[in-house]
């Protein structure tokens, strides 16, 4: 098994303005180094919360997460963090912002990198007079300057045009590949994430519901179409009543009946809407995402 660049076991956090309600509850996962990791839930769900006790922003209430096999404030200089709201010093200009990355990380600098991402912004131009995707231009360039092992990017591209996002996701993959960056990077944007991430963690209602390999998590359901009712053993995720009989996802448990039913593997989209739509679905964890003796007898092998 490869090392771990994040381990949770137990995971809990409670903010003490929300009136004891819980951000996140009994989170236990592992995430393998070197993947790239998608992190999706709805509004709410408990990525950012996630990311910021990963980053050592946050101290958890339940639990232990280990962040490159060390607490996260140890693994501080081995992991880059840009939160939702790209906090940078606004009275520094683009130039100051880069030399300030630089001299922080002198060991371990990548200039051309952080240019790269930077491209055409005005060096001479100060932090505050940026647009919100300017900001996040130089936000992501000092932590991909920062050649950190574990990068947490909470929903890096959201204010990004289309063009520039294109281009800072391919930067993006070019790091992870040559360097064997983990990555793990929230968004809400489906189909930003289908062509990039191999590994997946679906949070909602502040637990993780579906985590492990993409391609194993969507290999372990199909999409079911069909004249007959009866999904077992299947676990059915969702099903609905259409003009051709019974359309739904499933969990496979043993082989689906080829003769009964059209199968079809869903896309990422299908499969998350699905689980959404269906809090009461069973969680999936695959063997290289699950840790810890309860969450292990839970995992459910990858077909
Ligand atoms: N600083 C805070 N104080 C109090 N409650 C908070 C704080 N930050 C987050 N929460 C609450 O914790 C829960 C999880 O929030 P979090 O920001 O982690 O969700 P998220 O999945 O990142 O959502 P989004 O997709 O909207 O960014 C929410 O119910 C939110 O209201």
């Amino acid at each position: 098994m490869t090392g771990a660049a994040i381990e949770a076991t137990g995971l809990g956090m409670k903010y003490r303005r929300r009136n004891g309600g819980w951000a996140l509850r009994d989170c236990s996962f592992r995430l393998p180094t070197g993947r790239i990791c998608a992190l999706v839930g709805p509004n709410g769900a408990g990525k950012s919360t996630l990311l910021a006790l990963a980053a050592g922003f946050l101290r958890p209430v339940e639990g232990t997460l280990r962040i490159l096999g060390s607490a996260p404030a140890e693994a501080r200089s081995r992991m880059a963090f840009v939160a939702q709201d790209k906090p940078l010093y606004p009275q520094l200009t683009v130039a100051e912002t880069l030399w300030a990355g630089a001299e922080l990380n002198p060991a371990t600098w990548d200039r051309a990198t952080a240019e790269r991402v930077i491209g055409d912004l005005p060096r001479d131009a100060a932090v505050r007079t940026l647009s919100g995707g300017q900001r996040t231009r130089l936000a992501l360039a000092l932590a991909l300057g920062k050649r950190a092992e574990l990068l947490l990017l909470d929903e890096p591209m959201a204010d990004l045009d289309p063009l520039v996002r294109h281009q800072l996701m391919g930067v993006l993959m070019a790091e992870a590949a040559e360097h064997a960056t983990t990555i793990v990077m929230s968004s809400h944007i489906l189909t930003e994430l289908e062509g990039a991430c191999d590994y997946l963690l679906l949070v909602d209602g502040g637990r993780v519901r579906l985590g492990g390999e993409t391609e194993d998590v969507l290999g372990a359901h199909a999409l079911l179409t069909g004249p007959v009712q009866d999904l077992a053993p299947h676990t059915v995720v969702e099903s609905r009543t259409t003009g051709r009989g019974l359309t739904a996802l499933v969990r496979r448990e043993g082989p689906v009946d080829e003769a009964a039913w059209e199968i079809a593997e869903p896309s990422l989209e299908e499969l998350l809407l699905a689980h959404l739509r269906s809090p009461e679905a069973p969680a999936l964890l695959t063997p290289s995402a699950a840790h810890g003796e309860t969450v292990a007898r839970e995992a459910v092998a990858a077909r």
